[in-house]
């Protein structure tokens, strides 16, 4: 295909830990697209580089919340993948920000879609539209159709819930030219792998402590991952199944899945952590969950008193407790049956992937640095 002749993309929030892998696989396996339009508040200049011969990468810089940009980014384009968000559950910005960007933001490209006559639109959702709810109640290995008392209280998880509800809700919309807008919307577990910014933190954490993790959340509660590469391989085959199969695709949700182990969050993460000499210390939790809950709550009251002094938005919290202490793991064939999905990378490679690049954190000297020596392999 020559430049100019193919389809064109739009992928929002194209530069941040999901989209930048996303425009990587369009460019490597998706034949029929001669641009790739990267929209982004925060441009990474060096996504430019990577158009070919075949397929140009545009970086556009602009806002999801302000109309005017994402119709200027959509002109023209055949389909759109939404992944762009303010992922916050610390209240590190404020919740009428993360509603104008999740909520908003969603509006806006349902409008230019409709506007600019774009038939087709991917949604990245979240499984937290689903759960873990307040309750605690766990979701064990279940599927799309499985019964949940779904309730939303933290600006985040409202926001993506209301914003998949308006996508699926535009789907079979008239657009501009009297054609029809599909839409479907996908719900990543949480994502994992290169430039995961939670396991950059991680690591850092780890290497203070001697490379030593000290386990605070009971190995018998499962938090269901997803590997980066697989979740945009399942947007790349969405989007193209949704041209194909609109009527089977169009106002469908599909959990994001692929072959990694059921584990607890902390125990996940040490799948990769071991092989940069970690160790994880007790095997139950060192610190009884009501302590542990007394803590996040006293980061909150810490959060509060600091308020418009400092921005002091600690990895606990209540809401992170929950989350963390709350089984939520998906087994499901949706998205197999539906539009073909197998993973693309089995759970062997995708580990490699994230050992090499958590190993690269210490190569570059990236996480080495601030950390004190002396405190170095007290577990060793
Ligand atoms: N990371 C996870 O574990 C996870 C799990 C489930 C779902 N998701 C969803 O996946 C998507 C991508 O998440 P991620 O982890 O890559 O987050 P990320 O923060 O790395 O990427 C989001 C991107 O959106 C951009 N963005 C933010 N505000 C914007 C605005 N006003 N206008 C334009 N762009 C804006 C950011 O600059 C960033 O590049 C999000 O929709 C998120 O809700 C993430
Ligand atoms: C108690 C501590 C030791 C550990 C705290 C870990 C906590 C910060 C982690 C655990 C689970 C994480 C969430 C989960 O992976 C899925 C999502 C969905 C996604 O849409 C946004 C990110 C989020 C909420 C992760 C945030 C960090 C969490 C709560």
């Amino acid at each position: 295909m020559t430049a100019g002749s193919g389809q064109v993309y739009v992928v929002t929030g194209g530069c941040g830990f999901l989209g930048s892998h996303l425009v990587r696989m369009l460019l490597e396996h998706e034949k029929n697209i001669s641009e790739i339009r990267v929209f982004d508040l925060h441009l990474d200049e060096s996504l430019r580089t990577l158009s070919n011969d075949r397929v140009r990468v545009r970086l556009i810089s602009g806002d999801i919340s302000r109309l005017a940009d994402v119709q200027e980014a959509l002109h023209g384009s055949h389909l759109v993948i939404h992944t762009a968000s303010l992922v916050d559950v610390w209240g590190r910005v404020p919740a009428s920000k993360i509603t104008e960007v999740n909520v908003t933001g969603t509006e806006n490209v349902l409008q230019a879609c409709k506007e600019e006559g774009v038939q087709y639109l991917v949604y990245t959702s979240s499984m937290e539209v689903v759960g873990p709810n307040i309750h605690g109640d766990h979701f064990y290995r279940g599927n799309e159709d499985t019964e949940y008392r779904i309730y939303h209280k933290e600006p985040y998880p409202l926001s993506k819930a209301k914003a998949e509800k308006l996508v699926l809700e535009a789907n079979g919309i008239k657009i501009k030219g009297g054609k029809m807008l599909y839409t479907c919307s996908l719900r990543p577990t949480g994502i994992y792998g290169e430039g995961h910014e939670l396991m950059k933190q991680f690591h850092r954490q780890g290497l203070r402590t001697g490379r030593c993790v000290f386990r605070a959340l009971s190995p018998a509660i499962e938090h269901g991952r997803v590997y980066v590469g697989n979740v945009a391989w399942m947007h790349l085959l969405a989007a193209r199944q949704l041209q194909i199969h609109p009527s089977t695709l169009g106002g469908q949700v599909y959990f994001c899945y692929d072959s990694s182990p059921y584990k607890s969050y902390e125990d996940f993460n040490m799948e990769f952590l071991s092989a940069c000499g970690f160790k994880i210390i007790g095997s139950r939790p060192l610190v009884p969950y009501f302590l542990l809950y007394l803590l996040a709550l006293l980061n909150v009251l810490l959060q509060w008193v600091l308020h418009g002094f400092i921005t002091y938005a600690p990895i606990l919290n209540p809401y992170t407790l929950a989350v963390a202490s709350t089984t939520f793991t998906v087994q499901t064939d949706k998205a197999e049956k539906h539009f073909g999905y197998q993973p693309l990378y089995a759970w062997e490679e995708a580990k490699m992937r994230t050992i090499t690049w958590v190993k690269s954190l210490e190569v570059s000297g990236k996480d080495l640095k601030d950390v004190d020596e002396k405190s170095n392999y007290c577990c060793s």
